[in-house]
């Protein structure tokens, strides 16, 4: 299943760049009104911070609408923010009430960052906060009364654990619902969607290594018989037994997938076409001799293989599932049950079938 960090993040950008962008908004309204107030009481310098926080959120709202670097212009955010929320309240003519913005920071950052870095950055600025706050306060002040102090501890560290809590459940379900959304209900192996992520990410390791990739796509004979034999139970049995057969004799690095139907395509990383071959045979082998039964008698299964490889017969998924289909429905007209690669002049003419 594809859980990697970059799928994560991807899948989290839309609403993390929503979440953004209404904060910007907030931010850019929250600082003229608060520099004017702060001007008319005469905080000229907290003033001059908040114009700037306000004019400088304007311009990363306009960065952020087309950015393909969102998680750069998150930070870029949250770091002056928060910096400024810090001068803010680390100032002596600010009020106490000032404070009240540090509930913000877990939930700004849980929602911007995720749980990992969201929590971290969470704990550093309330760290601060909480610095300059004993740097402020007098134990005579009235807001160092137990329970002023209480309640504002136990406030702050309940948005800090919802908002952690909420975040780690959240990803979660994202996690399922992609598993869900890559894998194939009946064999439980990955399914089209997922077979072209696999493929993308192997590829650019392929061009950066220099080592080759090939593609199989595998078909299994006359099933529409199996199922009109054995009734179609017998040939849903059929299709996950062999999705069974395919994860025991593979790599684990390499990928076997289920393109629809009976169809299935295996990605061999590290391959090339010649080893491919030879792995699509001992398939194809292995299959002609599985024993799977239905009531006592022998289900007989084979399978037609076509098999491509990535930079012959195309730089896409695409054009190499055009190339290998092509070649498996020539196993088809050719008596079936047999691998063909690409054409023979590219092979060790002792691998074809
Ligand atoms: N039991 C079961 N059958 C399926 C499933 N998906 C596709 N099939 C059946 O697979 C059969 C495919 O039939 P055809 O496309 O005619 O191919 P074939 O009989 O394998 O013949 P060739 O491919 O030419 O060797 C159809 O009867 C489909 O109903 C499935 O999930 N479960």
């Amino acid at each position: 299943m594809d859980t990697h960090p970059d799928t994560l993040t991807q899948l989290a950008r839309p609403h993390r760049k929503a979440v953004l962008v209404a904060l910007l908004w907030i931010t850019i309204l929250a600082g003229i009104l608060f520099g004017v107030l702060n001007a008319s009481k005469g905080a000229l310098a907290l003033s001059v911070v908040e114009w700037s926080m306000s004019l400088y959120s304007a311009l990363l709202l306009l960065a952020v609408r087309q950015t393909h670097h969102l998680e750069r212009w998150i930070l870029a955010y949250i770091f002056p923010f928060f910096t400024a929320m810090m001068i803010a309240i680390a100032t002596p003519t600010a009020t106490v009430t000032v404070f009240g913005w540090v509930l913000l920071i877990p939930l700004v950052s849980h929602l911007l960052l995720g749980r990992r870095i969201g929590l971290g950055i969470s704990l550093f600025f309330i760290g601060v906060a909480l610095v300059i706050f004993l740097n402020r306060f007098d134990v005579s002040d009235a807001v160092m009364d137990p329970r002023s102090l209480a309640n504002m501890v136990i406030l702050t560290a309940c948005i800090t654990v919802f908002s952690h809590v909420y975040e780690v459940s959240r990803e979660r379900s994202e996690i399922e619902l992609l598993r869900m959304a890559q894998t194939d209900f009946l064999t439980g192996l990955p399914n089209r969607s997922r077979i072209k992520v696999f493929f993308e990410r192997e590829k650019s390791r392929a061009s950066r290594e220099q080592q080759p990739l090939s593609l199989l796509v595998m078909d299994l004979d006359y099933f529409k018989s199996v199922n009109d034999r054995f009734g179609h139970e017998a040939g849903d049995r059929a299709l996950v037994f062999f999705a069974d057969l395919l994860r025991q004799r593979l790599r684990a690095t390499d990928l076997a997938g289920r393109l629809g139907g009976e169809e299935f395509g295996v990605i061999l990383v590290n391959t090339s076409i010649n080893t491919a071959v030879q792995v699509a045979d001992d398939l194809r082998q292995a299959l002609e001799d599985a024993d799977l039964q239905q009531d006592g008698q022998p289900i007989p299964l084979s399978m037609s293989v076509g098999v491509a490889e990535l930079g012959v017969d195309g730089n896409n998924l695409q054009d190499l599932l055009a190339a290998a289909d092509q070649r498996l429905y020539e196993a088809k007209d050719n008596g079936r049950n047999q691998v063909v690669p690409a054409p023979v002049s590219c092979l060790d003419p002792s691998l074809t079938h």
